[in-house]
C-alpha cells in the first residue's frame, strides 16, 4: 500500500518514522508528503527520500492509494473532497472538520458513488467500540467527555489553579479548541451527534497529561473509561496514542481479520 500524508508535523513525522525507517507495517511505505512549503518539502526529499509536493494535484497524482490527513481541521475542509473524488481511501485524524455536517453528508455521499472509504481513527481515546454498540439499536442515552490538560496546551498561558475553561456541546467545543478536542467529534459521530455530546475542558497547571474521561449511560448499562495519555514531546497538545491509533488505522487496512 503506497500512501500519501496531508502535513509534515507531529504525527506525520511519528507516521514516516514508523513505517519507512523502522519498517512496522509491512507491505506499506510513505511514497508522497503534501505540505505548504517549498523549503520543508526539500527537507522532507532530504531527510526521508520520500517525494514531497506543495501542489495537490501532483500529490493526488503520485500513484499512492490512501491518502493520510495528519494536519488541521481546514486541511480537511480544504482537501478530503478532493481526494476521495480521486478514488483514494482517506483516513482523517483532524476529526473536528466532520463537525459541519453538510461536508460530513457530501463526503458520504461521494465514497457510496465512487465506493472509497474514509476512516476515523479512534484518536487519543477509548471506548467507541462500546458507543457503536450501543447504538446499534439507538439505545444510547447520555454521553460526556470531560479533557483535562495542561493549561498550556488549552490556553498557552499558565493557570493558577484548576479552572473549567469550556461547559457545552461537543459542536461549541471544536470551534473554540480546534487543535485539542477533536476527540469529542469522533465521540460524538459514533454516538448521539455533536449537539448533544456534553463536553468540559478543564485547564489544569499541575497535569503534564492529556485526561480524557469519557462516560455513558444506555440500555447496556453505564460505561467510565480514562486516558492518562503521554504527549507527544513535539506538540504536547497531541497525545501520543492519537499517533499510534493512526497507525493502527492503516495496520487494519492489511489485515483480513477485523477485530471489534
Ligand atoms: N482525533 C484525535 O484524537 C486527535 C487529533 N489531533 C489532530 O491531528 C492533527 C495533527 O496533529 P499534529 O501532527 O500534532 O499537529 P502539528 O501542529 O504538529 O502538525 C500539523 C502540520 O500540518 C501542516 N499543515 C497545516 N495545514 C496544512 C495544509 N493545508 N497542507 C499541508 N500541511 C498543512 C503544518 O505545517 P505548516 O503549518 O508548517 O505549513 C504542520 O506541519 C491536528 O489537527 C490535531 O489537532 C491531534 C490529537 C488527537
Ligand atoms: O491528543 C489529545 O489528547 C486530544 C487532542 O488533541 C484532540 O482531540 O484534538
Amino acid at each position: 500500500m503506497k500512501i500519501g500524508i496531508i502535513g509534515g508535523g507531529t504525527v506525520a513525522t511519528f507516521l514516516i518514522k514508523s513505517i519507512n525507517v523502522e519498517h512496522r507495517l509491512p507491505g506499506c511505505t510513505v511514497d508522497s508528503v503534501l505540505l505548504r512549503k517549498a523549503d520543508v518539502a526539500a527537507a522532507w526529499e532530504r531527510d526521508y527520500g520520500t517525494r514531497a509536493f506543495t501542489d495537490v494535484e501532483a500529490f493526488l497524482s503520485s500513484g499512492i492509494d490512501l491518502v493520510v490527513e495528519a494536519a488541521t481541521v481546514e486541511a480537511v475542509r480544504d482537501y478530503a473532497e478532493l481526494v476521495i473524488s480521486k478514488r483514494k481511501d482517506l483516513v482523517i485524524i483532524s476529526v473536528g472538520a466532520l463537525v459541519d455536517q453538510k461536508l460530513y453528508d457530501r463526503l458520504n455521499e461521494i465514497c457510496r458513488q465512487l465506493g472509497t472509504h474514509i476512516h476515523l481513527p479512534s484518536g487519543a481515546i477509548g471506548g467507541l467500540d462500546v458507543i457503536h454498540s450501543a447504538m446499534a439499536l439507538g439505545q444510547l442515552d447520555e454521553v460526556s467527555l470531560t479533557t483535562r490538560k495542561p493549561a498550556t496546551s488549552l490556553l498557552g498561558r499558565q493557570v493558577e489553579a484548576r479552572e473549567v475553561v469550556f461547559d457545552g456541546t461537543a459542536t461549541e467545543a471544536i470551534s473554540r479548541f480546534p487543535k485539542n478536542i477533536n476527540v469529542a467529534i469522533v465521540l460524538s459521530l459514533a454516538g448521539l451527534g455533536c449537539d448533544n455530546t456534553r463536553v468540559k475542558i478543564v485547564a489544569d497547571p499541575e497535569v503534564t497529561k492529556n485526561i480524557h474521561t469519557i462516560e455513558a449511560v444506555g440500555s447496556f448499562g453505564k460505561m467510565s473509561i480514562q486516558l492518562e495519555n503521554d504527549p507527544m514531546p513535539d506538540n504536547p497538545k497531541t497525545s501520543y496514542l492519537a499517533a499510534l491509533s493512526v497507525l493502527s488505522t492503516l495496520k487494519k487496512q492489511t489485515e483480513r481479520i477485523s477485530i471489534g
